[in-house]
This record gives structure tokens, C-alpha cells and sequence, in this order.
């Protein structure tokens, strides 16, 4: 489908002219959903390139429509487990952001494990990253906003900074417009790679 990343194996890190330009930064938007704070970046940043990453067909079809109905040549989606590009497929220090917005919650106890934040992922999170990028973690979930912080903290390796609504442009999800619209607040974690 045009707007769809194929990579050219599944079963080797990918290079990293397979997925952006030149030197341009690149940005991972993980479950994606439906591909609204994807395209928004992608229309407001050209000098990037961003790449959405989602296992359900029906939104990467919805997003692959839309990435060409737009004319966006700097955006592309990965049909493809989250957790599996960050851990297999994503070059070492080759993402400036990475965003997690919106993850589900898995709110029962006996469901935890299946989060994932969890430390092996923050592992392979921090080795993608360039030094110095960020990753950027939102939720409407207090607990699991708690849980991610002291996982963060566990690990170690990044610092924590600032991050409120006016920090950079940062466009709504499609999710977190729908839980705002119920009165929920987003709980917001930035954090950079340290070296
Ligand atoms: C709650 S929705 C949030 C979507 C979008 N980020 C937003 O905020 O509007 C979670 C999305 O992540 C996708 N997803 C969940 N687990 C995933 C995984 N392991 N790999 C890829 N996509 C996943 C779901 O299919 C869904 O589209």
C-alpha cells in the first residue's frame, strides 16, 4: 500500500536509509491508532521524518489513506508489534523522539506484564535513541503513569525533564481528545538519553 513501510527483512535490524532521509531526525509514534498526531507532525515538520508503528490492519489502512491523500512524502506506517521494531528492527541511535501516547493500560494486577513499559523495553528504547532524544510517554492512567515513572527511575539511564502542553507543538491524539471530552487529565513523562 502506498504509505506503508515494508522492510526489506524481517529478521535483521533495518538500515537506516530504509527508513529516512539523509541525516534527517526521525520520529516513532508507537500505536499510532488512527494516525492524527502523525499526520500533524508530518504537516508541521517537513524537515522530518516520521514513521507510525501499529498491529491493526483497519487503522494502517486508515493511515496509508491518509499519508497519501495529504501528499505526505516525510510520513510512512510499519504494520508491525511495537515492542518487535523497538527491540529487532529500529538501528541503534537512530531515533531523535520516540512517543508512547496513549498505550493501553492494562489496569488489572494480573495484566501487568503485559504494559509495555517495562525495563528491557526501556533498554531498547534508550540504545534506538540518539543520544540526547527523547522519549515521550502519555497516558490518562494514574497508575500506570506512577508505575512508568518508577520503572524510568529503576532504569536509570535518562533524565527526566519538563514537559507541559506549551513546552513544543505537540498535537492531540485522536484518544486523548476523546478523554478530555470526558474530563480526564494526561499525566505527560519526558525523558532524554543520557550517555
Ligand atoms: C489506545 S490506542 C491509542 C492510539 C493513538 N496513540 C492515540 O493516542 O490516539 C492504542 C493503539 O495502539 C495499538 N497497539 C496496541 N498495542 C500495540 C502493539 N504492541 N504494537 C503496535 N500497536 C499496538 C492499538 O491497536 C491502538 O491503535
Amino acid at each position: 500500500m502506498p504509505g506503508e513501510l515494508v522492510p526489506a527483512d524481517y529478521f535483521r535490524k533495518m538500515d537506516r536509509p530504509e527508513i529516512c532521509r539523509d541525516d534527517r531526525p526521525l520520529e516513532i509514534d508507537l500505536g499510532c491508532g488512527d494516525g492524527k498526531f502523525l499526520m500533524e507532525m508530518a504537516r508541521e515538520h517537513p524537515e522530518r521524518d516520521f514513521i507510525g508503528v501499529e498491529r491493526l490492519l483497519g487503522r494502517v489502512r486508515k493511515v496509508c489513506k491518509k499519508i497519501t491523500k495529504r501528499g505526505l512524502e516525510n510520513a510512512q506506517v510499519l504494520r508491525l508489534d511495537s515492542r518487535y521494531v523497538v527491540e529487532w528492527l529500529l538501528p541503534e541511535s537512530s531515533v531523535s523522539r520516540l512517543h508512547l501516547l496513549c498505550p493501553d493500560p492494562w489496569p488489572k494486577f494480573k495484566h501487568h506484564r503485559r504494559r509495555v513499559m517495562q525495563l528491557d523495553f526501556l533498554e531498547s528504547v534508550r540504545t534506538c535513541l540518539r543520544p540526547g532524544g527523547e522519549f515521550l510517554f502519555m497516558t490518562d492512567h494514574e497508575e500506570y503513569y506512577q508505575w512508568s515513572v518508577a520503572k524510568v527511575a529503576a532504569y536509570g539511564k535518562f533524565e527526566i525533564l519538563e514537559w507541559t502542553e506549551d513546552t513544543f507543538f505537540y498535537p492531540k491524539t485522536d484518544f486523548q481528545l476523546q478523554w478530555e471530552a470526558e474530563g480526564k487529565s494526561m499525566f505527560r513523562l519526558r525523558c532524554r538519553r543520557v550517555d
